[in-house]
């Protein structure tokens, strides 16, 4: 005999999306989205053209890429018995704001690619489940665009910083005026890698002007055109190859971007301790611990193994934040047992994107919310603020 459940009247929890997972299969629902994270590739694989897929699975070389996740295994969480987890907490402070989780969305670019609604299908998702997202320079709609869709949810602008301190000083400064709250700074794109999968299908989309929007509507990237960019794609094309680029960028330029803003300035493609260090005294306020996903050194360490050197470095003076392979909620567990104050999101919620638009990244979201809050309460924990290395095996 089956018997009802009504998800309605259990406790408020992330995890009860579990519940209502179960509760359809009582009615013969089952998910629309494959549940594991490799299916949900897979159904991807099925939907996008080959390059587009490429662009997002690839990496530089497959190594590193494939290392930040077998790293992961080397950290065991460690759990406690008979602790009271009937409430539970997933905030974390980031950047001095409480934040409902420790869930950030990254900054891929160009996501018309992945789906037509690309970055405001994502920020309709993130805005819905209430994470904080960060936006490409490199995405398919303009920053402003964005921005409004994510209504009261934090975003945050992350900066290809040019090597024209003026178009700079622009995208950063309408950052703040659409209402970011802070700037990433990535700095392990001075170039694009030696990325085989792309090279392969001899694929860039930029060349074809995709993601360049934030470019196209910048008075100051538009004051280099000799005619309205809408005219003339391949001089737009040309213009940004000329500017995207800035080699010869070193700690010292920080200083012009820290006057540009009085936003706070993150910055991300952290790996090494000292550098880190470099970053506290330039006046910065945060890092992001990130390989970018194995997408720019290929034989660089895991991200994950050098989460806890960084922490231990700056970690009690500014904000560290992680990416590169997170995709279930262990490993959430896992690097802010680390130290890590919040982790950033990227190809899961691509993949969602690919299947089903703003839908389908919102179930990724939901689906990870509620990974993390059942592995919380299972390692006995009902607080993410509450572990620390300690909660792993040593
Ligand atoms: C398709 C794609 C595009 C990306 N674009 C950007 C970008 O524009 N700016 C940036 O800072 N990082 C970018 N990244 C790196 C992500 O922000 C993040 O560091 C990376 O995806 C983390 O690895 P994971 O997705 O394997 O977890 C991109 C990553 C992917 C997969
Ligand atoms: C002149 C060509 C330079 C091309 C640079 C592309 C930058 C990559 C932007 C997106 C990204 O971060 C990624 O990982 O992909």
């Amino acid at each position: 005999m089956t018997r009802s459940f009504d998800v309605a009247t259990a406790p408020e929890h992330y995890g009860n999306h579990q519940l209502g997972i179960y509760a359809q299969g009582l009615k013969g629902q089952l998910p629309e989205l494959p549940l594991r994270y490799e299916d949900m590739e897979a159904r991807a694989r099925e939907v996008l053209p080959p390059a587009a897929y490429w662009y997002v699975a690839g990496g530089a070389g497959e190594t590193s890429m494939a290392a930040n996740r077998s790293a992961f295994d080397r950290y065991r969480l460690l759990p406690r018995m008979l602790t009271d987890v009937s409430q539970r907490d997933l905030g974390r402070t980031v950047l001095g704001k409480r934040q409902v989780s420790p869930l950030m969305i990254a900054p891929l670019g160009v996501q018309e690619i992945i789906h037509d609604q690309a970055e405001l299908g994502v920020a309709r998702a993130a805005a819905a489940v209430d994470v904080p997202m960060i936006l490409s320079t490199v995405s398919s709609f303009a920053l402003e665009d964005v921005r409004k869709e994510l209504g009261t949810t934090s975003g945050w602008y992350q900066l290809y910083w040019p090597n024209d301190d003026a178009l700079a000083t622009s995208l950063v400064q309408r950052a703040e005026k659409a209402g970011y709250e802070a700037i990433v700074v990535t700095l392990d794109t001075k170039m694009l890698a030696w990325r085989e999968r792309d090279l392969d299908g001899a694929y860039l989309p930029f060349l074809k002007g995709q993601g360049l929007a934030n470019y196209t509507s910048d008075p100051v990237f538009c004051a280099g055109l000799e005619k309205p960019p809408q005219d003339d794609m391949r001089a737009v094309v040309k213009h940004w190859s000329d500017v995207f680029a800035a080699p010869a960028r070193t700690w010292d330029d920080l200083a012009r971007l820290r006057d540009a803003t009085k936003l706070p300035i993150v910055l991300k493609g952290v790996l090494h301790p000292e550098d880190a260090i470099k970053a506290r005294e330039a006046g910065m306020d945060g890092v992001i611990v990130s390989n970018h996903g194995g997408r720019q050194v290929e034989g660089s360490i895991a991200a994950i193994d050098a989460l806890a050197g960084v922490v231990d470095a700056v970690g009690a003076r500014m904000d560290v934040l992680f990416d590169s392979g997170i995709r279930r909620g262990a490993d959430v567990l896992k690097a802010i047992a680390l130290g890590a104050d919040a982790v950033l999101i990227g190809r899961p919620f691509a993949w969602g994107l690919a299947c089903a638009g703003q839908a389908g990244v919102e179930e990724v979201l939901r689906r990870l919310l509620a990974d993390i809050d059942l592995t919380l309460a299972l390692t006995g924990n009902d607080s993410l603020d509450g572990l620390s290395r300690v909660s792993l095996a040593p």
